[in-house]
Order: structure tokens, then sequence, then C-alpha cells
């Protein structure tokens, strides 16, 4: 029999899209904290940092400028202008190092960079994180209370586009509990659940 080939690098990737406010962040926090063993890619993001938010943990917060070199240089694995104000983008170096030394590597990233991705890495799992209702989201995004009205407005009109590509994911996950769908997604990137202290 042929000897089963080896699976890409890229199958050790996992993409987490899914709409404002699901729980993207805090779900990613809770891997960071429960598995070390997950690699979380650091994106770029000409945003201003929220309160709370740490330079070079959460995002690599950097102006335009630098942003466009990075575009320019071919630093980004993916980018995207999000919510139609602000740039986003994986830096290619860092994942491209774990993938190779075969770390489990998610990327939390908009529909449009999953959508790249799938473009360039096809072996990578996506995986769409979905509220348990409409109204729910708009909850939480009144309820983290770092957006104005007017901005509120603006992503969910985006929420609206990603909530209608939700099928296009490999899987879906409904975002009920934080960590009932963190050890949801560690069990799709084919790795072990496990209970941990702190529950
Ligand atoms: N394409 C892309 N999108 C990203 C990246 N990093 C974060 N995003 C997405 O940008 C959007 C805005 O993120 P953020 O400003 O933190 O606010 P949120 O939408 O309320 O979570 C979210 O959909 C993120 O998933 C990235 O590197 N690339
Ligand atoms: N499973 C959940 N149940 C209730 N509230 C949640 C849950 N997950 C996240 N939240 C809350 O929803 C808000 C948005 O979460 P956040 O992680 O910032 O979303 P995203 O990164 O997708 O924009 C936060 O106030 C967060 O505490």
């Amino acid at each position: 029999m042929p000897a089963t080939p080896p699976a890409p690098e890229s199958s050790r990737l996992t993409v987490l899209a899914g709409p404002t406010a699901v729980g993207k962040g805090t779900v990613s926090a809770d891997i960071r904290a429960r598995y070390p063993d997950i690699w979380l890619s650091v994106s770029a993001t000409t945003r201003q940092p929220r309160p709370g938010e740490v330079d070079g943990v959460h995002y690599l917060f950097v102006g335009p400028d630098r942003f466009a070199d990075m575009v320019a240089n071919s630093e980004l694995l993916e980018w995207a202008v999000v919510h139609g104000r602000n740039s986003y983008g994986t830096p290619r170096g860092p994942v491209q190092e774990k993938l190779d030394a075969g770390v489990a590597t998610l990327l939390e990233i908009d529909l449009q960079g999953a959508r790249q991705v799938r473009a360039t890495m096809p072996e990578a799992r996506f995986v769409f994180l979905a509220p348990p209702s409409w109204e729910e989201l708009e909850r939480r995004l009144v309820g983290r209370g770092t957006e104005g009205p007017e901005e509120r407005e603006r992503r969910l009109a985006t929420a609206k586009v990603e909530m209608a590509a939700a099928s296009e994911f490999d899987h879906v996950i409904v975002n009920d509990d934080v960590q009932r769908a963190a050890d949801e997604l560690v069990s799709v990137m084919g790795l072990a659940p496990h209970p941990v202290a702190g529950r």
C-alpha cells in the first residue's frame, strides 16, 4: 500500500471568523489562557487600542504608513479594510514559523481575510463563530460599550453580510457559552479539549 502523504503544514492552521461582538476575542482569550499549546496570531491593525488591549498581545497597533509598508513588502499573509474603516492584516513570518514548527495555529480574522487564506491555503480549517441569535449579537455589541451608536450600526451592517456567509465555512460553532465554544473549537482543531481549573 502506498504511504499516506504527510499533511501539509497548513493543515495545522485554523481560521476563526464571525460577526462583530459574537465573542471571537473572548473565545480566543479563553483559548490563550487554557490552551498554551495553541498559538494565536497577532494581527496588525491601524485601529486605536481599546482599554485593556496590549500592543503585541491583542494586536500590533501600527500607523497607516507602517501598515502600507507591510502590504507593499508582502509582509502580510492576508489583509483587509474592515467595517469600511481600519486596516487589519496577519503578519506572514510568525505564522509560517509556527506552522513549520508544527504548532497548532489560530487566526482570528474577518470574512474577507478568511476568503484570502482559503485561496492560498485551502488545507486550513475554516470555522465560523455564530451568535445564539441576532438579538443576542446586538446585546453583546451594546453591552461591550466600546463603540458609539453610529459605529455600532456600521458594524451590524457588516455583521449581516458575514452571517450570510456562514455556509462557506467548514464548521459553525455557536458561542452560547465561552468555555464550551472554546472547547468545541479546540476539538475541531484536532486537539483534545480538557476541562480546566477555573471552571
Ligand atoms: N482580515 C483580517 N481581519 C482581522 C484581522 N484581525 C482582526 N480582524 C477582524 O477585524 C474585525 C474588527 O476587529 P475589532 O476591531 O477587534 O472589533 P470587533 O469586530 O468588534 O471584534 C473583526 O472581524 C476581526 O476578526 C486580520 O489580521 N485580518
Ligand atoms: N458566550 C458569551 N455569552 C455572553 N456574553 C459573551 C459571550 N462571549 C462574549 N460575550 C461578550 O460579548 C461582547 C463581545 O465579545 P468580543 O469578544 O469583544 O467579540 P468580538 O471579538 O467577536 O467582536 C463582550 O462584552 C463579551 O464579554
